[in-house]
């Protein structure tokens, strides 16, 4: 399994763009007929994509971990980007739509992805078990945000919540931008009780997002294609601006699960 370990702000000031690459952008989570995963040891996240093809995919446990199954100490958020499609927990069968949510709690056994879905796997250290349940994307809470006229009208929608499903750790859901705005999370923020990670989706071929990072006042940028994901340090800025529209995963981990407990930073002091 890929490891990423953390990095301090003041050594990713001095990183080039490979170097910024390899220990923040995650490239090749999708791939057909694989699970795939990422192991972050900023909060011990796992990101990982599982597309299942012509057999169904049992998500595998990573010999790192240590344990018989994933989530022996875990729990799992899990966001189907491609078509509808069946997660079994347990032989328990859940339909996936698009965009469609499953939340797997700690101590759940066997994971079994099917086609034609696409599905993206955020897994956080767990205390106690939560019921694993199902989340379409019509039951989300959805919130508005932006303006078309600072190009960065967009949908939230949050699954896995305070107010909603509940985890031990895990913040998740997704926000898509509207035709003509391309900016997200801007005004940026930095949230120090919280990592964050971002898979961006539905990026046409030819289009890439510019996605900042780094200290308010330190900032670098990673271009990113469509299915890539970013890891986001508690200290990081995670904002970005497409050549086109485009939605993305946010899924969160960390001390507590407050959404709007963030630090907004003014766009003037960005430097
Ligand atoms: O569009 C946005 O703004 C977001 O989706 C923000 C993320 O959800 C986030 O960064 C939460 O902390
Ligand atoms: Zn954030």
């Amino acid at each position: 399994m890929n490891i990423r370990y953390a990095c301090a702000p003041d050594h990713v000031a001095t990183m080039g763009t490979d170097e910024l690459r390899s220990r923040f952008l995650v490239e090749d989570l999708f791939v057909d007929g694989e699970v795939n995963f990422v192991f972050s040891h900023i909060d011990r996240v796992l990101v990982g994509g599982g597309v299942p093809t012509t057999e169904p995919l049992v998500i595998p446990t990573p010999e790192e971990l240590h344990t018989d199954s994933l989530l022996a100490r875990r729990e799992l958020g899990i966001i189907n980007i491609g078509e509808e499609a069946e997660v079994s927990v347990d032989g328990e069968t859940y339909t996936l739509p698009t965009t469609g949510c499953l939340y797997v709690g700690r101590g759940s056994g066997e994971v079994t992805l099917s086609a034609p879905g696409r599905f993206y796997l955020y897994s956080a250290p767990a205390h106690t078990a939560y019921p694993t349940t199902l989340v379409r994307p019509e039951d989300g809470n959805v919130r508005e945000l932006g303006d078309q006229l600072t190009s960065n009208r967009r949908t939230l929608h949050q699954y896995i919540h305070e107010n909603g499903v509940k985890s031990c750790q895990i913040v998740m859901g997704f926000t898509e931008l509207h035709p003509g705005s391309m900016w997200n999370t801007m005004p940026a923020h930095t949230h120090d009780r919280r990592m964050e990670a971002y898979l961006y989706f539905r990026v046409p071929e030819d289009a890439r997002v510019v996605h900042l990072m780094g200290e308010p006042s330190e900032t670098r940028h990673l271009i990113v294609s469509n299915e890539q994901a970013i890891l986001s340090p508690s200290w990081s800025i995670h904002s970005g601006v497409g050549t086109s529209a485009y939605a993305f995963v946010w899924a969160m981990a960390g001390e507590n699960q407050a959404f709007d407990d963030m630090d907004h930073r003014p766009i003037t002091e960005l430097r």
